[in-house]
């Protein structure tokens, strides 16, 4: 039998990108990337200019549509296989990006009567502006005991639904009134695909409060938030929630066309990035954690049974892997930090250096750090630049940096915050382990491990653990891809179980880092280091961090 083909596409914060791949092994032959054309909206609406106020972070659902017009089409076209092979898509998302649509599917953004009203468009999942629902929330589930807190680490985050919906009822009551369901963007690009309308699990789970034997929180909880909230779940959240892999429907004549795919073509349920990352690396069972590296990192870890860990995102059962639950953490900020660094504080020598050596400032630090010994720049730093998800929970704390004398150099500051991303990795690795989620082995995916190898040492003698890393630079698209051919079915070619999917076609590196143990006997001393400032700074002993925000806020609204 000639080989069989699937399709994923990755919509990201800035772009979606689309891989074609082969069934039998996950040869990637094709892979393109389209922009968004109207990229984050965070300052003006299209076409009409209304501004938008801070903390605001929008997409246009149109710029999803040209993704898959522009990168399906050339993903074929590089790839030259024929058209009747390609039997399955499987798509994953940023989340929670969500949007309101009426009661034909239609975005209210695209509604001449509605466009003008920023809630009426997508919310991307960066969209912060919806922290005083999201603080009320919490203190009501808190004080009503609500079973749920626990398995999202205690708090119920701004980025989710539940807090976006309130904000559009609090801000807009008028859009509120008028949508007929909200939707996850990952569920309304699979709607566009086929026609149907159905909620995927993982982001049902870890973004909207659902559980799979619970269903949502009661109505009582909902109309404690707010009276007018009490039938949300019945009414704007109503629809099946079905598990991922799942078929959601066959390609219609519209969208194949637009695709240049043929109609009939199997389009799996939507799923969220990083837990599509999950089988893309070729994970499918407990004892392996998923490190997505990028601007943030999502540690992402399967398990048997439903643990409440500190400060994790969520557990979710089938919410990564059908049959297990799914759990999920993260730092709020990885790479971000070292672009911070790279571009607000090094001095103008380092930019000419590495100009003149014609390597990046990145590359250049990377390459003078790694002549240092670990415990040899006697920095050591706390990797609160943007807060901390995981295990804290808390965007209020800030950076720190500490053993700075006359003598510290770039290079060695550097290497100080590749350290402390590391501790603050081993640090949701010790939470997970002390409450016996195991974390035996750690994989990679992501930007980060094709970028910087000192940093992935560093990761692997700091949690004395060795790291595979993906060989694809796209691991969540092909991830998406797996399910894609699971949605297809064995019979057509595909496979039975994205377990068998992800054995059959993920693919990992042959080098791996390995631990070298004088480096995780010096790590060992300087993460107790880590952990005693982590707690003092953390915990509430000391509130400086605190206390600095408050006055530069006073500062700032004095002015
Ligand atoms: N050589 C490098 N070493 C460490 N970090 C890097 C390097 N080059 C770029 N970065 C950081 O990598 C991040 C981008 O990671 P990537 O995985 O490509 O993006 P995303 O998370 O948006 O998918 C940026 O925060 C950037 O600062
Ligand atoms: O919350 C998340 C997954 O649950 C991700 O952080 C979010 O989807 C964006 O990720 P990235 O910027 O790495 O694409």
């Amino acid at each position: 039998m000639s080989s069989k083909f699937a399709i994923g596409i990755d919509f990201g914060t800035e772009s979606g990108r689309a891989v074609l791949v082969d069934l039998s092994d996950g040869t990637e032959l094709g892979e393109h990337v389209t922009p968004y054309p109207h990229g984050v909206i965070d300052e003006q609406l299209p076409g009409s200019g209304v501004k938008l106020e801070p903390d605001w972070a929008l997409q246009h659902p149109g710029d999803y549509i040209e993704v898959l017009k522009q990168s399906v089409p050339a993903v074929i076209k590089q790839s030259g296989v024929n058209l009747a092979d390609v039997i399955g898509i499987g798509i994953d998302f940023t989340a929670c990006t969500m949007l309101p649509v009426d009661g034909n599917g239609e975005p209210l953004c695209f509604k001449a009567e509605w466009k003008n009203n920023p809630h009426s468009w997508v919310k991307l999942w960066k969209h912060h502006a919806a922290q005083d629902e999201a603080n009320e929330l919490n203190s009501i589930a808190e004080q009503r005991g609500e079973k749920f807190l626990p398995r999202y680490g205690g708090k119920i985050s701004s980025e989710w639904m539940i807090a976006k919906i309130w904000q559009i009822l609090n801000e807009a009551p008028e859009v509120y009134e008028h949508t007929d369901l909200f939707l996850e963007a990952t569920d309304w690009v699979i709607f566009k695909m086929t026609g149907h309308i159905l909620r995927n699990s993982c982001t049902a789970g870890y973004k909207s409060i659902w559980h799979k034997q619970e269903g949502y929180p009661s109505r009582a909880f909902f109309k404690a938030l707010d009276p007018r909230l009490e039938y949300l779940t019945d009414t704007k959240l109503r629809g099946d929630i079905v598990s991922l892999g799942t078929k959601a429907g066959e390609l219609t004549g519209e969208m194949a066309e637009l695709m240049g795919l043929n109609p009939g073509t199997a389009v799996a349920v939507g799923n969220v990035d990083a837990h599509a990352a999950v089988p893309g690396v070729g994970v499918v069972t407990p004892g392996k954690m998923v490190m997505v590296m990028g601007t943030s990192i999502c540690h992402m870890l399967l398990g048997t049974e439903e643990v409440h860990v500190e400060g994790m995102c969520g557990v979710v059962e089938d919410g990564i892997i059908p049959g297990y639950f799914g759990y999920e953490a993260g730092q709020s900020a990885v790479g971000d930090i070292f672009a911070w660094f790279v571009e607000q504080a090094v001095p103008a020598y380092v930019q000419e250096a590495a100009a003149q050596e014609g390597v990046s400032v990145h590359d250049w630090l990377e390459q003078r750090a790694a002549a240092y010994k670990p415990g040899a720049t006697g920095l050591l730093a706390l990797d609160w630049w943007n807060g901390n998800r995981s295990i804290l929970v808390d965007t209020d704390l800030t950076g720190l940096l500490m053993g700075c004398t006359l003598q510290t150099k770039p290079e060695e500051i550097y290497r100080a915050l590749l350290e402390a991303t590391a501790f603050g990795t081993r640090k949701i690795i010790d939470a997970f382990q002390a409450k016996g989620v195991s974390v035996n082995e750690l994989y990679a995916c992501g930007g980060l491990p094709q970028k910087n190898s000192l940093l992935m040492q560093i990761y692997a003698d700091v949690t004395n653990r060795e790291i595979k890393v993906a060989a694809s630079k796209q691991t969540p698209a092909v991830g998406a891809a797996m399910f894609g051919a699971v949605a297809a079915g064995k019979e057509k070619g595909g496979y039975a179980s994205i377990v068998e999917a992800a054995q059959k076609m993920a693919r990992v590196r042959e080098e791996t880092y390995k631990p070298v143990p004088e480096h995780v006997a010096v790590y060992e001393k300087l993460y107790q280091e880590y952990n005693r400032l982590h707690d003092y700074f953390g915990r509430g002993e000391n509130q400086v961090m605190k206390r600095l925000k408050a006055i530069k806020e006073e500062v700032w609204q004095g002015n």
